[in-house]
């Protein structure tokens, strides 16, 4: 499989995601019953896979979606995100952040401080990757899809400079 001008193989086919998504799903389902969460999506690559996570979720609960600036080569500090588009109050909210991927962990933790200061009853990460060899800041997944090795991937939202995030299937590149 060929994305603009790199190649990649396949890493984990679709019957694979959406069988790993169900059970996700329905662990949610039950450990949030009565607790009305708030999902929280962030966009870009989240999107495939909160959409299909969130059509086997079946308690009473709200999606939104955010974007988060991703970290400015010239700022030094490099360490502040911005969050874009969060209009729900999330005072005494039950989160449940929606990652396609946590790499390094920085976006993940810049969220939960974010987060964390708007007074959220509870936060927790639903995510489908997780690359434990680059982790550099180190954050509790609750749900975790799979755990993958340290290489870049792409598909099922995730891109690589813009494209191939409408694929099924992930890919990983070949080196
Ligand atoms: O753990 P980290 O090293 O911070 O990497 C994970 C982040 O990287 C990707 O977003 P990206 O900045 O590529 O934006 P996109 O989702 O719009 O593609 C992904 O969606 C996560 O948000
Ligand atoms: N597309 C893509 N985006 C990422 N963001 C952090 N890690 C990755 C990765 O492996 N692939």
């Amino acid at each position: 499989m060929k994305i603009k001008d790199k190649h990649f193989k396949v890493l984990l086919d679709y019957e694979q995601i959406s069988k790993r998504v169900m059970e996700l799903a329905a662990a949610i389902n039950h450990d949030y019953e009565g607790k009305n969460p708030l999902f929280i999506a962030i966009m870009n690559g989240a999107f495939m896979f909160a959409a299909d996570l969130m059509k086997h979720v079946h308690i009473p609960s709200e999606i939104t979606f955010i974007k988060v600036n991703s970290y400015q080569a010239t700022k030094s500090t490099g360490n502040v995100k911005e969050l874009i588009g969060l209009q729900e109050n999330i005072f005494k909210r039950n989160l449940i952040i929606i990652e396609d991927i946590v790499d390094t962990g920085n976006t993940i933790s810049h969220l939960l401080e974010d987060f964390n200061t708007l007074g959220a009853d509870s936060i927790e990460i639903v995510a489908l990757l997780h690359k434990p060899e680059a982790v550099k800041k180190k954050v509790a997944i609750k749900y975790q899809g799979f755990s993958i090795p340290n290489k870049f991937v792409v598909g099922y939202g995730l891109d690589y400079d813009g494209y191939g995030r409408n694929t099924r299937d992930i890919f990983e590149l070949l080196e």
